[in-house]
């Protein structure tokens, strides 16, 4: 996986909120068809580091590439538009909307122009139906009516529909900030699957996540994030749960042995 090139790449990623350096320095490697998960404290700078990367924010300083060019987004759309769906963690769904509206919803957004032709070629029953199946996939058919508002739904299902559009949409990279967090059990183990699938569909993932067994279980790589920076990557399978949970704390340093290219 290592001796090809990185699909998106960031290097000396500086953000800064007033004294608050969330990013310092960071950088960043995700290779194609891999699961990277980023790990790190409460305030390491996870979020603020995929953010960057899928316009949502503008680091004050650094680089982003994708597929060896230069990107410079400037919104979350412009990074869609470049293929690279984000599952934030706060969800971006829009409540008195029905699933089958939110499924599309970013594409509206997405291209405007565009969108126009989209919505003659696919009517509103083709829409219901790609929405449907993508729900079906992961698990989540037994409650709807693909026409029921989400704020109709529960935390797990909304996640599992954020999920899904991600999953559906996302060309180039999908990324999932905390996507199991508001899960039960068998939601979260839904979902892991669908990471799994997207995988073998060819598409990398990130995976933000504070859940060490979910990160242990599905990502080729974890890259741990702390103080604003890429502290190191490592090779779940050369290295322990507790191990990594030390190094995101700084209790330890990084092991050569365990570390991923
Ligand atoms: N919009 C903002 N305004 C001010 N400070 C911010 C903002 N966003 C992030 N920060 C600060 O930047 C630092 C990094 O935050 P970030 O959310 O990126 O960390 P994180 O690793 O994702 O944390 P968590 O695991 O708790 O979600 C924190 O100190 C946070 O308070």
């Amino acid at each position: 996986m290592t001796t090809t090139q990185p699909l998106l790449t960031a290097r000396g990623l500086t953000k800064r909120y007033g004294r608050v350096t969330a990013l310092d320095n960071a950088d960043f490697d995700l290779y194609p068809g891999e699961i990277l998960a980023v790990i790190g404290d409460n305030g390491a700078g996870k979020s603020s580091l995929i953010k960057a990367i899928s316009g949502a924010v503008h680091p004050d300083e650094g680089e982003i590439r994708l597929n060896g060019e230069v990107i410079n987004f400037r919104s979350p759309m412009e990074a869609r538009d470049a293929g690279i769906e984000t599952v934030y963690q706060n969800l971006a769904l829009s409540p008195a909307l029905s699933i089958a509206d939110n499924m599309f919803l970013g594409r509206e957004i997405r291209k405007p122009g565009f969108l126009g032709r989209w919505f003659r070629m696919l009517d509103r029953p083709a829409m219901e139906k790609r929405a449907r199946e993508k729900l079906t996939e992961l698990g989540l058919m037994t409650i709807q009516n693909i026409g029921q508002a989400v704020e109709t739904l529960s935390g797990g299902q909304r996640q599992g529909v954020a999920v899904a559009r991600a999953a559906a949409f996302g060309s180039k990279v999908v990324i999932m900030d905390e996507p199991t967090a508001a899960l039960g059990v068998k939601e979260s183990r839904r979902v892991l699957e669908l990471i799994l699938d997207v995988k073998r569909r060819g598409l990398p993932i990130v995976l933000i996540s504070h859940n060490m067994p979910h990160v242990f279980e599905v990502a080729d790589r974890i890259h741990i994030h702390r103080l604003g920076r890429r502290l190191c990557v490592v090779d779940p399978k050369l290295i322990s749960m507790s191990d990594a949970v030390a190094l995101m704390t700084g209790a330890k340093k990084p092991p050569e042995e365990a570390l991923a290219a």
